[in-house]
């Protein structure tokens, strides 16, 4: 059983060797994450050529060697070549964290099944148990939370920032972020108005309160 965590890889670099379908895969969710991607491979997927192009990927059109992993803070060996994988995970620095597609035993961590709806993140692991598992439950999660969670949950951070301003107590915050946390509240659609009824609400609890005090 892993520790699950959300790595911050902004400005931090990631090379990713191979450049196939499931380098592919890897490659959008390390971008997603605002990492430096550097691809190693001699041939690589349409969709990566694209990325390289428009520059937001760097590719190096080249076999692996094992200065290929200077700087990198994460690495990911997705080559079909499974002694290419291998010498990548000898190369590794004990403090770079490593991900070799085809020998999750190896692994410093697993890649899971990703939903973002603007910074709600669901993600499901098998710990490599069935990964055509892990994407059939995040396909199912995805009708569940729907597009519209992004703008929710963005209104939903601007609240929370205004009830830690405006409501001092911490009970009353409490009841609040619940109330704005419940599905009634989300189905309603009137966030705003709504919102300002049970934070005005909130606000003369807390009066009557130090009235009664
Ligand atoms: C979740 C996802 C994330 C991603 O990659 O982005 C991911 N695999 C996905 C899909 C997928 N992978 C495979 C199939 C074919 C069906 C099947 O084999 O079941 C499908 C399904 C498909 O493509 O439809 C084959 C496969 N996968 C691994 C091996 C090697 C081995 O087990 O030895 C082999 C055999 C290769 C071979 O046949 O030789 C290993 C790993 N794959 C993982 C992640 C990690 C464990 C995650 C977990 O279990 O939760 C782990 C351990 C390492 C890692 O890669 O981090 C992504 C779904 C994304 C999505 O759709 O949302
Ligand atoms: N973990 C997963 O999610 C998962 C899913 C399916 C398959 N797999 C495994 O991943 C492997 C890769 O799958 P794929 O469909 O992307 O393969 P692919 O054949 O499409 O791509 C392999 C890539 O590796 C590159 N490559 C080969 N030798 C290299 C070298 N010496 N240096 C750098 N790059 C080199 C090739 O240029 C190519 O871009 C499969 O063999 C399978 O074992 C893993």
């Amino acid at each position: 059983m892993g520790y699950p965590v959300i790595l911050q890889l902004r400005g931090r670099r990631a090379v990713v060797v191979g450049g196939g379908n499931v380098a592919a895969r890897k490659i959008h969710g390390l971008l997603e994450a605002g990492a430096d991607v550097v691809v190693i491979a001699p041939e690589a997927a349409p969709d990566i050529e694209a990325l390289a192009a428009k520059e937001a990927i760097v590719w190096k059109r080249k076999r692996f060697d094992p200065n290929d992993l200077a700087g990198a803070f994460l690495v990911i060996a997705a080559t079909s070549d499974r002694e290419v994988n291998e010498a990548v995970a000898r190369a590794a620095e004990p403090g770079q964290l490593l991900n070799i597609v085809d020998d999750p035993e190896r692994c410093d961590f697993h890649v899971p099944a990703v939903i973002r709806r603007g910074p709600l993140m669901i993600s499901v692991s098998t710990g490599g148990a069935s990964p055509a598992l892990a994407r059939r439950i995040r396909r199912e999660l995805e009708e569940q939370y729907g597009d519209k969670y992004g703008p929710y949950l963005e209104f939903l951070r601007q609240a929370r920032d205004m009830v830690l301003r405006e409501v001092a107590d911490a009970e009353g915050r409490k009841r609040l972020f619940r109330a704005l946390a419940a599905d009634s509240f989300r189905q309603s659609g009137r966030w705003e108005e709504e919102f300002t009824r049970l934070l005005a609400k909130e606000k003369e609890r807390n009066k009557e309160g130090e009235r009664g005090r």
